[in-house]
């Protein structure tokens, strides 16, 4: 089997150990070997990403833009075997993969326009005789550090802006999706960027993660993952004056008024909370339902909720695939003990599942007479687990909503424009989605959340400008 190596300074490097990536649909299948970088190499691609700098930034805007586009196509063009891998690797079922596969084509895309866009401002000064210019520049070395659960959208959406602002990149992806990573390193290895400009260092938090963390020669670091790793890794950019963009946990309220249509409410439960195996930072876990319709809705959901197909990622007809390793299979199961202690009541799902190939299949699960102060309504479980929380009216489903430490994405479904409106004026989040899942974003806006979720300047669309460049304000007399 064929070792994926790490790249470094426009060459593929053998690292000092190696990973192999296994299919959480089936155990036995190992996907392949890929180099485990150490302390030592993360710190040769920060120096070859630091030495090619100086020309990366001055590169034509033309290059830059060719190389982008080109990436984008070829993402495209492989977008079925892009996907087919991402969903071996990291359990989403096949539709899903290639969805997301395009997805970091379409990134790809977007940004190489945006290279052409990124303009500067002319004022005038209010000292006669004086012209102010105000520009944009890139920050440096750019360190990418990504999780699991999107290995390929996640990357390009980090990738793309940083390179389109004239930044060299340090990319390391989560070890338990090095695969992804891999092919889109490649791609972009054979973009025609110049040696040096974008490196792969794959391996640990503790050791690639941690170098990154701490080199000096890293300008600024853009992060998902985690809230635990996130929280504890910004401090320490900031405290030397580096850059740092967080995006982290959600504990996504979905609330359902009784004036909802009662088949798009449930669409967007089954949608939100259970698609991708529930593993989204936006999925929701708390389906917020005001007394009227409580019922209704639960019993439909229920009924939705069985006829969900659990199975091998890659295999026709499956709704949802596994649970992505043993490790968030045991957090899941965790949890759904912890709910049982707490008093809610299981009224779906929650059980391991046999297949034909040994997996991490777990089916959906739904709680229901849960109050909000329970943990597995205030801590992000990651799987596909939602809890019900009843509430008597609109105004109570918001307070529910927003009494959380989270931020990212809220959800609402109902009928009246009355609600909806004031439902996106008040709901403490970065995203508001009103009869949609709070899962599921376009590529071309912003993205990024609030309170615990989020920090630092949004990702993705013209708004990602905003964390890859620093602002220059020139003054000339004229
Ligand atoms: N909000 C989100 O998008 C995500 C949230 N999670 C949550 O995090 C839990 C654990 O998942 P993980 O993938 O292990 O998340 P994690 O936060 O441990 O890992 C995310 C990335 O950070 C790196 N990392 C870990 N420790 C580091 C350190 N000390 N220094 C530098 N880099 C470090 C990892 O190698 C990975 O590339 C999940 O169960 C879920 O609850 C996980 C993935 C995505
Ligand atoms: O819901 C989406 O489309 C994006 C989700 C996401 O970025 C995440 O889970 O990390």
């Amino acid at each position: 089997m064929m070792l994926h190596k790490n790249f470094i300074d426009g060459q593929w490097v053998a690292g000092s150990g190696e990973t192999l990536n296994i299919n959480p649909s089936d155990t036995r299948d190992v996907i392949g070997r890929y180099a485990r970088a150490d302390r030592a190499q993360a710190q040769e691609a920060v120096a070859a990403a630091r030495a090619a700098f100086a020309s990366w930034r001055s590169a034509g805007i033309q290059q830059r833009h060719d190389i982008l586009d080109h990436i984008g196509t070829e993402i495209l063009a492989r977008r079925e075997d892009l996907g087919r891998l991402l969903s071996r690797e990291e359990g989403k079922t096949l539709p899903e993969g290639i969805g997301e596969a395009t997805r970091a084509g379409m990134i790809f895309k977007f940004f190489a326009g945006e290279v052409l866009r990124l303009d500067g401002e002319r004022l005038p000064s209010v000292r006669p005789g004086v012209e102010v210019e105000v520009s944009r520049e890139p920050l440096g070395v750019v360190a990418v550090i990504s999780p699991w659960n999107f290995p390929i959208a996640i990357p390009a959406w980090k990738i793309a802006p940083a390179l389109a602002c004239g930044n060299c990149v340090v990319f390391k992806p989560a070890a338990l999706v090095p695969g992804s990573a891999w092919a889109l390193a490649e791609i972009i290895a054979h973009s025609g960027l110049p040696a040096g400009v974008f490196n792969l260092v794959m391996g640990s938090g503790a050791e690639v993660g941690e170098t990154l963390v701490d080199s000096t020669q890293v300008d600024a670091l853009t992060f998902t993952g985690s809230n635990t790793v996130g929280r504890a890794l910004a401090p320490r950019l900031v405290g030397r004056g580096a850059r740092v963009q967080l995006e982290m946990g959600g504990k996504n309220p979905l609330v359902v008024l009784d004036d909802a249509d009662l088949e798009v409410a449930v669409h967007c439960a089954i949608q939100g909370a259970y698609y991708s195996t529930g593993q989204r930072c936006t999925a929701s876990s708390r389906l917020i339902v005001t007394a009227g319709i409580h019922d209704r809705f639960v019993e439909r959901l229920v009924e939705k909720m069985q006829a969900l197909r659990v199975d091998h990622a890659l295999k026709e007809g499956s709704d949802i695939g596994p649970v992505v390793d043993q490790a968030q299979l045991d957090q899941d199961l965790d949890y759904l003990r912890i709910g049982r202690e707490e008093g809610a009541r299981l009224v779906c799902g929650g059980d391991l599942v046999e297949r034909e190939t040994p997996g991490y299949y777990l089916s959906p699960a739904l709680f229901t007479e849960t109050s909000n102060a329970m943990r597995i309504n205030r801590e992000e479980i990651f799987g596909p687990i939602a809890a019900v929380i009843r509430v008597q009216d609109y105004e109570e489903a918001l307070a529910v909503a927003n009494d959380t430490e989270f931020g990212l994405t809220s959800g609402i479904v109902t009928t009246s424009l009355k609600h909806a409106s004031d439902f996106k004026r008040r709901a403490q989040a970065g995203l508001v989605m009103v009869n949609l899942p709070t899962a599921g974003v376009d590529y071309h806006v912003p993205f990024g959340g609030r309170k615990g979720s989020s920090f630092g300047p949004r990702e993705q669309g013209g708004y990602a400008r905003e964390f890859f460049t620093i602002v220059k304000t020139a003054y000339t007399a004229s």
